[in-house]
């Protein structure tokens, strides 16, 4: 069935931006790079963000071919359609990461500020590797130097929901990805 065109949430209108079928593409593509360079490595781990992130590592996890773990940690930066600029403290980290290979799973990378704040976290656990996989990145709004090494799709720097992304919390279960309209 063809995406609507153009949804309200709250008091906001968004247009369709990326349809589920370009999304799902980009990802298959993504996880053939992940496959590549972690076919040797021992049981890498694929840590999620959450709330956002559950759609993007659900289809990523069903295309990685090698033997790995999964878990899930939060952080929370955001109201509304702009940054609150304080990131909050990771919870729910419950692994052992001493000498593990960690792929850090986000669903947007936009300022860089949560990846930044969870990369010096799990630092201090002494994994063996830290590397970042992203269904979406906006390189305009990214202000840090971490290197965003497995992007699904770069984007303009603009605000967007769907498929696991909100606006104040509404717009997480949409199949395609919508962007804010101009009033
Ligand atoms: O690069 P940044 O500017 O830090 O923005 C990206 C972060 O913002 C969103 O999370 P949010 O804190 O809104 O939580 P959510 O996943 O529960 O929506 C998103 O899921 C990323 O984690
Ligand atoms: O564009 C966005 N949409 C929803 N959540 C976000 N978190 C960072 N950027 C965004």
């Amino acid at each position: 069935m063809a995406a609507t065109q153009t949804i309200r949430l709250h008091n906001k209108t968004f247009r369709l931006s990326i349809p589920h079928d370009r999304l799902v593409g980009a990802i298959g593509e993504v996880a053939q790079r992940i496959n590549r360079d972690y076919a040797r490595r021992e049981c890498p781990l694929f840590l999620g963000v959450l709330n956002g992130s559950f759609m993007y590592m659900a289809e990523l996890l069903q295309h990685i071919d090698f033997t790995c773990e999964v878990s899930f940690v939060k952080l929370a930066s955001y109201n509304g359609t702009s940054s609150t600029g304080a990131v909050q403290e990771l919870i729910g980290l419950t692994n052992n990461l001493r000498g593990r290979h960690i792929i850090i799973v986000e669903d947007i990378v936009d300022t860089g500020g949560s990846i930044e704040h969870l990369i010096r976290s799990l630092i201090g656990h002494n994994p063996a590797s830290i590397s970042v996989s992203t269904l979406l990145f906006k390189p305009e709004a990214y202000k840090k130097e971490h290197k965003i090494d497995y992007y699904a799709m770069a984007i303009p720097d603009k605000f967007i929901v769907g498929y696991g992304l909100d606006y104040d919390q509404l717009g997480r279960n949409l199949k395609d990805i919508y962007e804010l309209a101009a009033e």
